[in-house]
């Protein structure tokens, strides 16, 4: 929340503990909700080519400027907007609602609503991939805020990795970012990306665009069904935080099984015990992470210990964890299915 605190409040809550803590977040809740709507009729987009009147901007954006004057002002004091001369104008912290924070809206603001039911019966009432296709604009936001982030962390997944060659798969890995960055890094490596048929039209382009169209195939596919081919190594990058402990274990087991003697498996995940040094906000943000995947998909964080447990159990060995050199808590773990 870019709200300023005054140097008491800020001292009691930074220095001593003490802060009011559901209070901040009761505001925070309210800024999130104010930015994300201010998000959706346009107001950051508006703002961005200057600085404007309430009256002004809501005539461009057809809504009514009582309750967008009210919108804005609540704005400022969140310290989304600055106010000048009784025109409103971008603040730093707007930028955030133009990329991930978005999606984020529209997830808590929608399928948080099932946050009780998930805790109370164990499943989420609404499925997470299913409600993403039915919206075109929060898939996007998805899908860009994933591409957003494989880019930032491939070169450093790559440079961990062990050498790979031969045939690889990739579950889940729709936006074939991380195929594309393997492919690149590796001469003669083919890969078959499986996703669901919504996520892999980015994929198709992009591969195109990389001139890889030759070695990289994308198969629609359900990742609860039973893998097809051989492969020399498989990705299962963001994938098993989605699922049942029970159902993560059984794609590890799946996905072994279609590996060559030698084979090797890379997991890319957020552990839920995660890098030393993990702390304040992203420590929390992590927490939260893991409880929006109980609450959306029916998944969670998993320790690495966990995931660790699923490879031995299906007959993988030399099991490690990589920690990569890129911005977030995501890890590697490499194991081999031996020879
Ligand atoms: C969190 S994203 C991870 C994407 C990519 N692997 C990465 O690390 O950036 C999970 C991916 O799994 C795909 N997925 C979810 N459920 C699936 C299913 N039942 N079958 C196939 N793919 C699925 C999603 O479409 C999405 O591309």
């Amino acid at each position: 929340m870019p709200l300023y605190l005054d140097p008491d409040e800020l001292h009691a809550f930074r220095d001593l503990n003490q802060g009011p803590g559901a209070l901040l977040d009761l505001i925070g809740a309210m800024a999130f909700r104010a930015g994300g709507t201010a998000q959706r009729l346009g107001v950051f987009d508006a703002l961005a080519a200057g600085p404007d009147t309430a009256h002004d901007l809501a005539r461009k954006l057809d809504v009514v400027e009582r309750p967008l004057a009210v919108l804005l002002d609540a704005l400022v004091r969140f310290g989304y907007l600055e106010r000048r001369d009784g025109r409103y104008a971008l603040g730093p912290a707007a930028e955030g609602f133009t990329t991930g924070l978005a999606l984020w809206h529209d997830v808590i603001g929608e399928l948080w609503t099932g946050l009780e039911e998930a805790v109370r019966t164990g499943h989420p009432p609404e499925p997470y991939y299913p409600w993403l296709e039915q919206r075109p604009g929060t898939l996007r936001a998805f899908h860009d805020m994933l591409a957003g982030m494989a880019r930032s962390m491939a070169p450093a997944v790559v440079h961990q990795a062990p050498p790979l060659g031969g045939r690889l798969l990739d579950v889940g890995g729709g936006h074939a970012i991380y195929s594309i960055a393997f492919c690149q890094a590796v001469p003669g490596l083919a890969a078959t990306v499986v996703d669901l048929p919504g996520a892999l039209a980015e994929g198709r382009a992009r591969v195109e665009e990389a001139g890889l169209g030759d070695r990289i195939t994308l198969v629609p596919g359900d990742l609860r069904d039973a893998v097809e081919g051989r492969y020399d190594a498989a990705l299962l990058f963001n994938v098993c935080h989605g699922l049942a402990p029970e159902d993560a274990a059984a794609l590890v087991a799946r996905v072994t099984a279609a590996l060559e003697p030698g084979g090797t498996l890379l997991v890319l995940e957020p552990f839920a015990d995660p890098p030393p040094g993990t702390r304040g906000h992203a420590a929390a943000f992590l927490a939260g992470f893991s409880l929006n995947l109980a609450a959306t998909q029916g998944g969670r964080l998993y320790t690495f210990a966990e995931v660790a447990g699923w490879a031995a159990a299906a007959g993988l060995a030399g099991i490690e964890r990589r920690p990569l050199d890129a911005p977030g808590t995501d890890e590697l773990l490499v194991a081999r299915r031996a020879t």
